[in-house]
């Protein structure tokens, strides 16, 4: 290991962290049990759809147009995005200083960005092409200075655009019913059709950006309908475990 606690192959170089880029629609599973099979293979997670919340949530309060691209991108020149990739998720946002004044101390915003007023309006960020490709940007660098063995990286894109070349790649999925009943044991006091409503629209408005229901070539599906939550999350290990005998045995 390297002072940086890095990994370092043989000419003392720093290895880049093993990727596993996940991807697939609203409530298939991706945060959370991509969350735990990272701790269980001592993996890092790096969850996008957090910094497209975070985004979202800054914008809102700086009165920014989530319309307006310049606008949203004259925000990301000056904000400040921090996320943990192990352990309990905490994300700050630094919204950017008036003219003249001191920039904020970082925001704790794990838990505001889960609102369901900021998943309706993260789509109007989200859409942008420029704004992705800067968010794209810092996710790899983020992901490169990580220092980390491994990271699990998911969001709409991860496997087609962020990370085409992630040795082990997977789209997850589950039907629209079984994604909104979960989504609904998460937020009380909605029922189960408005929670389908809002996610099959979420989806609809993300799909015209980025396509996560059909896998992209040498994509494996997994779909966590008819699995529970140790299954879904087994059956990600089990792939990341075969990937890695693959190259093994290919070295
Ligand atoms: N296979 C599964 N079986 C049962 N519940 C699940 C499963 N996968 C995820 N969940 C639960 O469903 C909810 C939504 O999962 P989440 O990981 O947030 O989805 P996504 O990141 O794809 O939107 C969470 O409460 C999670 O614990
Ligand atoms: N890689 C990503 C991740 C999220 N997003 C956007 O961010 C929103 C929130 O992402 P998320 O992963 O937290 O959403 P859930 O699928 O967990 O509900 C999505 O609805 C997309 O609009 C994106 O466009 N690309």
């Amino acid at each position: 290991m390297s002072a940086a606690g890095q990994p370092a192959d043989a000419a003392g170089e720093t290895a880049a962290p093993l990727l596993v880029a996940i991807d697939g629609p609203a409530g298939s599973g991706k945060s959370s049990v991509s969350r735990e099979a990272a701790g269980r293979l001592g993996f890092g997670i790096l969850d996008t759809g957090a910094a497209y919340r975070a985004l979202a949530w800054a914008a809102l309060q700086a009165g920014v147009d989530l319309d307006d691209d310049g606008a949203v991108l004259a925000l990301l020149e000056s904000w400040g995005f921090t996320i943990t990739m192990r352990g309990e998720q905490w994300v700050t946002v630094t919204l950017p200083a008036a003219e003249g004044v001191v920039p904020s101390d970082p925001v704790d915003v794990t838990a505001a960005i889960r609102e369901p007023s900021i998943s309706g309006q993260v789509s109007r960020v989200s859409k942008h092409p420029e704004v992705r490709e800067r968010l794209n940007a810092m996710f790899r660098r983020i992901v490169a200075e990580s220092g980390l063995p491994g990271v699990v990286i998911e969001g709409r894109d991860i496997t087609t655009v962020v990370a085409p070349d992630a040795p082990v790649r997977i789209l997850m999925t589950a039907s629209p019913e079984v994604r909104a009943q979960r989504r609904a044991g998460e937020l009380p006091g909605l029922s189960h059709e408005q929670v389908l409503a809002d996610i099959v629209a979420r989806d609809a408005k993300d799909a015209q950006v980025v396509d996560f229901f059909n896998p992209a070539p040498g994509v494996t599906l997994v779909d966590t309908s008819e699995l529970d939550f140790e299954q879904s999350v087994g059956a990600v290990i089990d792939i990341v475990r075969t990937a890695r005998k693959a190259a093994e045995v290919s070295e």
